[in-house]
């Protein structure tokens, strides 16, 4: 027997995982009208609604990266926590059953996927008491690829491209600005940040992430803060690295600031970076029954338009699997490519094995994929891909180079690109980088035609497995090719000199 508050609390899963709510939906139509159609990063957004307007219609993971479950609850006094925590247990563990939340939680130690998502620390509750006689559930799934773009500053230091940032509102400034400049598209830009200033090192972040949970639309009490606040959005948008790391006019979607006070030694500055998939959302409940009283972040609602300009597909290149090597070469950055036949999913996991080990199958010619799908097995024993967007290539860059030369790997796609030794490897061995758009979880869920079968599930767990996909029609950009050209390496080099433009004092 189910209560109402676990269905509630799964509704709230689900809805959140799948369903974009209407203020960060404003903000990304925004960019959408503000890029210059035909542009990559107008296919990127364009195939970013795409993908928001099936998930919805699908009830299906936007990102197939669906965090860390994080929940903060206020309850009346003497409400039972320990009951409700139990239940929340219980519909992430269902949420996840259904593939709304891709099993997420590691044992750090042994690498063992706990398959439910729960374990030691996750999901992340925070239980606050308040003297309203309702329960507020808010939740967040903030994804590991813009959770890795967090960054934390000690005032005073010296910033690249910015120099000296000091202990006032003009170092702040600073801060805020190289937090955007360092994530580039990694974090799946355009994305939004909540930055804390003061707390230690501890409650500096947790001020940022309690940023993230402000309304974008709301107007900061603070007017220094509020004048700050749209100073950044202004100014992180003259940085062009647009979405994805493409280049473009809207790099930052959002931002919003709070301050606490700090200990004399210190004085942090914590940035929260989210990417576009900004997923939250909340609840009211009542305190009795568990039913939902009403939903937070959703008093107008926005609906999007599925695009017709997502990827030009008739001017596409088309690569079939196993790729020539004198077809790669030919390949330059800029280059749109539609992949079909078979290729492997393979992340971080599977690129440490095969330092080490032979491929559980041939990869000459082939494509490797940086992603780590949500699957679902049906009745019959058939898999079935449920969101299957790319993840940050960068975390493979030690490996990269190696890997392609020892198998004969084309063609590696993931997103946020790869650095000088990948670059290297690609031109010595006839190889290119190809950057999906990230997040886009179900737009490439839907070229899958097929799971031809898996490897390392039982070891790795499902999101780092070795799936052998059928695909068709599957996009993407060439963004690093085989004449040591690198997209990413330009928009990192042009926005560090954009950056050097924001040095002078501002807030002074
Ligand atoms: O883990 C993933 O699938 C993606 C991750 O959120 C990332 O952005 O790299
Ligand atoms: S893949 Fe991109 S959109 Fe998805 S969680 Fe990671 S950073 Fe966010």
């Amino acid at each position: 027997m189910t209560t109402k508050a676990f269905e509630s609390l799964l509704a709230l899963i689900t809805e959140t995982s799948t369903n974009l709510p209407p203020d960060v939906r404003r903000a990304i139509k925004r960019a959408q009208l503000e890029e210059e159609l035909g542009t990559r990063a107008s296919i990127a957004l364009n195939t970013i609604v795409d993908n928001i307007v099936s998930a919805e219609e699908d009830v299906q993971p936007i990102c197939q990266d669906t965090g860390m479950p994080t929940f903060i609850v206020h309850c009346p006094v003497g409400f039972n926590q320990i009951a409700f925590e139990r239940e929340i247990e219980a519909a992430v563990r269902e949420a996840t059953k259904l593939g709304k939340l891709r099993p997420n939680s590691v044992d750090p130690l042994t690498g063992k996927n706990t398959g439910d998502n729960l374990g030691e620390g996750t999901p992340v509750v925070h239980f606050h008491q308040w003297e309203r006689d309702e329960v507020e559930v808010k939740l967040i799934l903030k994804g590991g690829g813009c959770e890795n773009k967090n960054i934390q500053y000690a005032l005073p230091t010296e910033l690249p491209g910015l120099g000296r940032a000091g202990r006032d509102l003009d170092g702040i400034r600073k801060c805020i600005l190289h937090a955007v400049y360092q994530a580039q598209g990694q974090g799946c830009s355009a994305g939004f940040i909540g930055v804390g200033i003061g707390g230690d090192r501890t409650t500096g972040y947790e001020l940022a992430k309690e940023q993230l949970f402000r309304s974008l639309d709301d107007v900061n009490p603070n007017p220094q803060l509020a004048e700050l606040e749209d100073y950044i959005l202004d100014k992180a948008n003259q940085l062009e690295i647009g979405t994805m790391g493409f280049g473009g006019k809207v790099t930052l979607l959002g931002c919003k600031i709070g301050v606490r006070n700090r200990i004399p030694a210190s004085f942090y500055v914590s940035v929260a970076y989210n990417c576009w998939a900004f997923r939250r959302l909340g609840v009211v409940l009542d305190p009795a029954t568990g039913e939902i009283r009403h939903w937070l972040y959703r008093d107008n609602e926005e609906k999007l338009e599925r695009p017709t300009h997502a990827f030009a597909t008739d001017s596409a290149i088309v690569l079939e699997a196993p790729i020539s090597e004198e077809q790669i070469r030919k390949l330059k950055v800029g280059d749109v490519v539609l992949i079909r036949g078979e290729m492997h999913t393979g992340r971080d996991e599977i690129h440490k094995y095969l330092m080490k080990h032979d491929a559980p199958v041939d990869l000459s010619g082939g494509v490797l994929y940086h992603c780590g799908p949500v699957m679902l097995k049906d009745d019959d024993g058939t898999w079935h891909v449920k969101a299957a967007g790319p993840t940050t290539s960068s975390r493979e860059e030690p490996y990269q180079a190696d890997i392609i030369e020892k198998f004969g790997i084309r063609a590696v796609i993931g997103k946020g690109g790869m650095g000088e030794k990948t670059l290297q490897g690609l031109k010595k061995s006839g190889a290119v980088y190809l950057n999906a758009i990230g997040g886009a979880a179900q737009y490439y869920a839907k070229c899958v035609k097929r799971v031809n079968g898996v490897d390392f599930l039982e070891q790795f767990g499902v999101p780092e497995a070795m799936w052998h996909l059928e695909v068709e029609g599957f996009p993407a950009i060439v963004t690093m090719d085989a004449h040591g050209n690198s997209l990413h390496k330009d928009v990192a080099d042009e926005s560090l000199v954009k950056l050097e433009d924001l040095k002078e004092p501002v807030f002074v």
